[in-house]
Order: C-alpha cells, then structure tokens, then sequence
C-alpha cells in the first residue's frame, strides 16, 4: 500500500474582501501572507438560505483526480479513479462528516452511547469538457474545482498537456456558458416578468462579458428570485489543485504560491468569492472509521472544514439533557441560517414542533467545563428560550414538549 499525503492550504477570501492566508501545515510558516491587489474587490456575497442537506460537487476536467480525492476525503473506496477520462459517469454522493472538536465531549457530558456528527454530501461528477456545458453541479451548494496540475506523463490529459490555468479556464467558461443558456432559456419564456426578468437581464449581461452572476453583487431580495435556477456561477468555488505528491512533501510553500499565481490568472473567476486548497488526492491510506477530530496528520479533512466555513454553517447540538435511558445519541446538526429553534424542532420531528412547550439552551463550550448536564443546570449555566429563539452556532438544545 502507498503511504503517501495530502496537505492542504487555503487562500481565502475573507467577508471583508481581503485575502489572505490560512495554512494548516504546521511546517508552514504562520507569518507567510499575500493578498491579490490587482483586482476590484467586491463585498463577499453569503448565500442566502442554506438548505440542510448541504452538497458538495466536485467539477473538472476529466481525469483530473476528482473520484481519487472524494475517496481520499471520504476516507473509502467508492468511487472508481482509474487512469482513463470519463471513468465516472453516473455521479457517486458519499457523506462526509464536518470535524467537530466539540462533538465527543459533549457525547460524554451527555452519557451518550454514540456521537453523530452533521454531514455534508460530496458528489463526484463525470468530469467536463469543452463544449459540453450539461450544467454539471446544479443542484450542489458548493463547487469544488478539481485543477490538474501533477505532471505523470502515464496519466493521460484530454488536451495532451499539464496547464492548470488553461484547464481551469475551460472548465470555467462552461459553468459560464451552461448558466447563460439556462438564463437565455428562462428569458425566452412569457412568465419570465417583472424583476425576475430585470434580475436575468442583468446576469445575462455579466455572462456574456464573461463574470460570473456572483461577481456582479445581486442584493439578497434579487438572489432569492433566481435562486430556484441554481445558477452555477452564483455559487461559491474552491479551487482544489491537484499536486504531485512528492513535489508538494518536498516544496509546501513552493506549491502554495504556485497555486496562488494560478488564481492570479484566472479570467472567468471571482476572485472574491473564491478559495483555493493545495491537495495530492493520491492519498490511498484509507481509515475503516471516518474521521471526526481534527488530525494534522490527515490534513485532508480540511476541506469539509473550508466549506463549514465558506458557506458560513452553523453546527448545533441535541443529545444533552435527555434522560440517561431515553437519548443514546449527541448529535451535531447543520443549520440553515438564520433559524429558530422552532425550526430545528420541526428538523427533529413534526411531534416535537407540535407539543414545543420552551427549550433549554447551553453554549458547547460552556456545557464541557462541567461533568453532567445536571451539573450545568445547576450553576445556573443553562437558560431557558421560547420558539422564537434564534439559534447561534455551538448552541446545544434541549426541547422540553409535550
Ligand atoms: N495527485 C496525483 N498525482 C498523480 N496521479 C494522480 C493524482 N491524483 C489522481 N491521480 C491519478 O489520475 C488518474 C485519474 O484519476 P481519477 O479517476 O480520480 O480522475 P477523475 O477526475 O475522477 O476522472 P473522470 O472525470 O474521468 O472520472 C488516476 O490514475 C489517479 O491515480
Ligand atoms: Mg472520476
């Protein structure tokens, strides 16, 4: 078996609109940062309404490593990555868990037999070609571009030659061109009117020039009436760039800044909206159990992480509280956002919404400095909130109902 690595570094660009480092290696200096200046920044547009089932797609040329990383993060051998283009062509899903520090000491606050955490769905797509905008990743709250750039000449290209930023560029201008179809077919139709038809019009206008719909800064209200479309260029984008392994053991900083140049030559990109790893999804150490703590060793699992953040999820528990006996699982939940405890009572059952009499909410970091729930609620540490409590992220709940 090959024991080999997959390190990951991000360049994100901050809700501020600045960019700037966040590496994960611990070999890597912390001090390292760049920003790209050569760019208008625009205001990092936040989607809107996240829906639970929070899916991940990852996009790219054929051949690229996209079945070889969603292996390597699911930590299982389900989809088929073999060297040949268009080995996957129905899409795989596996779920993923978020890493979550907070998940098993809670677990053991709560005497919980099993410790769930919240999972975001990966899905591998057959890989894109010029020409062939199908609108691949519809549907995903979240593109992951997969970017060749390992140079093994047994591995074939579908172009004949390694170019990260030629291939990213095609995959680019197909999402491009996949939306512009769709906004030009949605226009053509006589119930496209009004503000609908105003919003398309402008998206159109940015398509045609190029930019992508999310670099043109639509306000919330104009997001949520073309959101049912799931245009692809509204979504956020990490850029996964696929190294050599050895190349990347032996020149960390080297690969990054690599990578950070290649972001720098992208044309039908947001720069603003855009994050970028460095990975080598060659990584065939698999695990029979998924990993839930963060481990430096399988850096990997940042990306479940990175999108955590992107997308801005909040993560919230149930599991607490219950009476030893009744509840045998914590559980860690992801939120849409903003969302009530209401809400998260109609999420665990329609009877718990029905009978939701108050709730019982302690902050995961506070709920583990004590032994027992009990011991919580008796320092007064646990408060009591009725249904139109807006839920934090780390917020643990507890619904009392009837
Ligand atoms: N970092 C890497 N270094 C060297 N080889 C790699 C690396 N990542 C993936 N490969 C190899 O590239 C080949 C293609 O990988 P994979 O099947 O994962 O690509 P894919 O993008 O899923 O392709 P398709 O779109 O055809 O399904 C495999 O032989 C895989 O072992
Ligand atoms: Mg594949």
């Amino acid at each position: 078996m090959q024991v080999s690595i997959l390190i990951i570094g991000i360049v994100a660009a901050l809700p501020s609109g600045g960019l700037s480092w966040s590496l994960f290696t611990p070999s890597m200096p912390s001090s390292t940062s760049a920003t790209f200046n050569d760019r208008p920044r625009r205001v990092h547009q936040k989607p809107v309404h996240i829906q639970m089932k929070v899916k991940v797609a990852l996009v790219g040329l054929p051949n690229v490593g996209k079945s070889t990383l969603f292996n390597a993060i699911a930590q299982k051998s389900i989809a088929e990555a073999k060297n040949f283009p268009f080995c996957t062509i129905e899409p795989n899903v596996t779920p993923v868990p978020i890493p979550d520090a907070n998940l098993l000491p809670l677990a053991n606050v709560a005497e919980s037999k099993k410790a769930l955490p919240a999972n975001l769905f990966l899905v591998d797509v057959a890989g894109l070609v010029k020409g062939a905008s199908r609108g691949e990743g519809l549907g995903n709250n979240i593109i992951v571009h997969v970017v060749r750039c390992y140079a093994d000449n047994d591995v074939i290209h579908v172009d004949g030659k390694v170019d990260p930023v030629a291939d990213a560029e095609v995959v680019n201008l197909e999402l491009l061109l996949a939306d512009l179809s769709h906004v030009q077919r949605r226009l053509e139709k006589s119930t496209c009117t009004g503000e609908e038809r105003e919003v398309l019009q402008k998206v159109e206008i940015a398509l045609e020039n190029g930019l992508p719909a999310k670099s043109i800064g639509l306000s919330s209200e104009e997001m949520r009436l073309i959101k049912s479309m799931g245009l692809l260029t509204l979504k956020p984008v990490i850029y996964a760039f696929n190294v050599d392994e050895v190349d990347f053991a032996l020149d960390r900083e080297g690969a990054m800044k690599l990578a950070e140049s290649y972001m720098k030559q992208l044309h039908y990109c947001d720069l603003a909206t855009s994050f970028f790893l460095v990975v080598s999804s060659k990584f065939e150490r698999l695990r029979s159990e998924p990993v839930l703590e963060l481990d430096e060793q399988l850096s990997f699992i940042r990306l479940p992480l990175l999108v955590k953040d992107v997308l801005d999820l909040a993560l919230v528990y149930t599991g607490p509280g219950v009476p030893p006996g009744r509840s045998q699982t914590t559980k860690s939940h992801i939120l849409a956002s903003p969302s009530s405890v209401f809400d998260l009572a109609g999420k665990l059952h329609g009877d718990i919404q029905k009978g939701f009499m108050h709730a019982e909410v302690v902050n995961a970091a506070g709920l583990i400095q004590y032994d027992t729930y009990a011991a919580a609620k008796e320092s007064g540490t646990v408060r009591i909130e009725g249904k139109e409590y807006m839920l934090q992220g780390g917020d643990v709940v507890l619904i009392k109902w009837k």
